[in-house]
């Protein structure tokens, strides 16, 4: 008995749990003799981080400290945001998934087979929560975890987790009350079914009908269960991600983190950069290029925020260029996808810009659209060539150029040279963590448009409102939010705030997002003083007396 609360890393405290307290819980002789305080444990959970000789094995460490002590994991994490959120989070995360299998030492919330339908219900019940207890489901069926594919079961495992250390860290959002969720539907990535130390189903990803009958059973014993939580999706293929979130968004509160997050953390950036250039937003001329599940959510976003700048629905979706890997996307392309149909151009439009291989290129775009804002969700790393950059700038005084694409090798664009090329005049904001670029005597720090910005705040709003679903008022509310917290006036400011002040974004994102909720009738319970409401969800890294949770 008395061991379990030593295995349990929601209830360990280790060497700080009191004398009074190893009495009463039949600890007596299972610890070493000194007490500790939190802040003694976390110096030497520190230095064992510190000692760690790569990212991978940083990661490794972090994971297990967090199997035995969550709150110390916290802590810690909380303590050194800058430091570690790229450990536990982006790029090394997709370093972590890689080696999943071959790193694997303890399973970490549920996973769901296709294998086993019929078993779905039974398996979210043992993670032993009841109808009240959970705020949080974050699932990936990992057919494209960050810019790097089909990951199977440990992308599903490794991404949820992974979001959900940045949800408690940025949001405070209970670790006692979030279920990540693998959705292992097989793998069509050869090197893990040939692994031998693959722990994942042994067979191709299965597509179709079975597919949907295991979202569908998934979701369905999800809402049955735990009526409160809100769903996310993360990192499914472009096939299925908006389908997804189509037919589950007006029952329950779901949310696509690719194309909800991406599309509020962008929208936020290009407000901010709104804010410095002075070009109202209905007279931009975006060109998105990576036109998947991301680009075409943000692309959506930035429409509608078009829209309520004045403009009316059709000229807005003319402002926005999105290119693929058949060029810049033309209605009489035969392989478009539901999705991306609203944003081609008409043939003619483009009569005479030059071909190449693959249909019009991105630096034919660039030269004819003259674009104030880049984005990049292609995965293509490099890909905003120096060409194309100073072809840019070249038209532009302030060139918005975002290259998000993550992890780090698939970045369409270094900060550092996107600065130097623009001489210094393009606003820039990245996915991954990027240092700041020193030019000409300003530090231009670089934002990180990354959804981490917004879902965690966003979720926390969501949880504190108990909304039956997530809206586009509360996504709107959540960008403009972050963008209103930009420092606009500083020369080479950043675009977004920074990380270290992810807690205060997430905060500000979540009062935010809950009164929209209750403006649109959304919200399942009072909201009579938000602030104080979300001040009090917020979980703190810090022990609990034993038997007081
Ligand atoms: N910063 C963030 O918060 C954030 C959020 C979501 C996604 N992303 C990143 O965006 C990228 C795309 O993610 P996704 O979920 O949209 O994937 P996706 O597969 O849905 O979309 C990628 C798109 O890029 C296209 N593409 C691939 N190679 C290309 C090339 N050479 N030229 C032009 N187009 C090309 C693909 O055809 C596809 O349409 C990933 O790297 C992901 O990490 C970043
Ligand atoms: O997970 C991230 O770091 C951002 C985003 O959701 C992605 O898929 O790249
Ligand atoms: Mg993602």
């Amino acid at each position: 008995m008395a061991r379990n609360v030593l295995d349990d890393p929601l209830l360990n405290k280790g060497t700080a749990f009191t004398l009074d307290e190893r009495a009463r819980l039949g600890l007596d002789g299972l610890l070493p003799p000194a007490v500790e305080t939190l802040d003694e444990q976390a110096a030497r959970a520190y230095g064992q981080f510190r000692r760690q000789p790569t990212d991978l094995a940083k990661n490794v460490f972090l994971g297990a400290l967090q199997d035995r002590n969550e709150v110390l994991f916290h802590r810690l994490l909380a303590d050194h945001m800058r430091e570690m959120l790229p450990i536990v989070y982006d790029p090394t995360v997709a370093e972590a998934i890689k080696n999943y299998s071959h790193e694997y030492r303890r399973p970490r919330g549920v996973y769901l087979s296709i294998d086993d339908i019929d078993g779905i219900e039974r398996a979210l019940g043992n993670a032993g929560l009841g109808r009240g207890d959970v705020d949080l489901i974050v699932a990936s069926d990992a057919e494209q975890i960050l810019g790097i594919g089909d990951w199977g079961v440990g992308g599903g495992a490794g991404i949820a987790a992974g979001k959900l250390a940045v949800y408690t860290a940025a949001a405070g959002i209970d670790p006692a009350r979030v279920i990540p969720v693998a959705l292992d539907v097989g793998t069509d990535n050869e090197a893990l079914l040939n692994d031998r130390l693959y722990v994942g189903l042994r067979h191709a990803r299965v597509r179709g009908e079975r597919y949907d009958a295991f979202i569908d059973a998934y979701v369905s014993a999800a809402t049955r269960l735990f009526p409160e939580a809100m769903l996310h999706f993360e990192d499914f293929g472009p096939g299925n991600a908006r389908r997804i979130l189509e037919k589950y968004t007006g029952r329950v509160p779901a949310f696509n983190d690719d194309m909800q997050g991406t599309g509020a953390i962008v929208l936020a950036a290009v407000l901010a950069a709104v804010r410095i250039s002075g070009t109202p937003l209905r007279e931009q001329r975006i060109v998105v290029f990576g036109a998947g599940t991301a680009g075409i959510g943000i692309a959506d976003q930035l429409r509608d925020a078009m829209v309520r700048d004045g403009l009316d629905r059709e000229p807005a979706t003319r402002r926005i260029w999105a290119v693929d890997q058949q060029g810049l996307l033309c209605d009489d392309m035969p392989d478009l996808r539901d999705f991306q149909r609203p944003y081609a151009r008409p043939g003619d439009e483009v009569a005479g810009w030059a071909m190449g291989g693959s249909g019009v290129g991105l630096a034919e775009v660039v030269r004819r659209v003259r674009p104030t804002v880049l984005l990049g969700t292609s995965t293509a790393g490099g890909a905003f060539t120096e060409e194309i950059v100073k072809a840019m700038a070249a038209e532009v005084d302030r060139p918005v150029i975002l290259p998000i694409s993550n992890p780090t090798e698939r970045m369409e664009a270094r900060p550092d040279d996107v600065i130097r090329w623009t001489d210094g005049r393009a606003l820039v904001a990245t996915g991954v963590p990027a240092d700041p670029v020193e030019h000409d005597g300003v530090t231009h720090v670089i934002g990180q448009a990354n959804n981490a910005m917004v879902y965690p705040g966003l979720g926390l709003g969501t949880v504190v409102s108990r909304a039956r679903r997530i809206s586009d008022g509360m996504l709107q509310a959540a960008a403009e939010a972050v963008a209103g917290m930009v420092d606009v006036a500083t020369p080479g400011a950043s675009l977004l705030p920074e990380v270290e002040n992810l807690r205060i974004v997430s905060a500000t994102v979540a009062v935010a997002v809950a009164r929209r909720a209750a403006e649109e009738g959304l919200a399942r319970v009072e909201l009579g003083n938000p602030v104080q409401q979300v001040q009090d969800a917020m979980w703190e890294p810090a022990y609990r007396p034993a038997d007081g949770r």
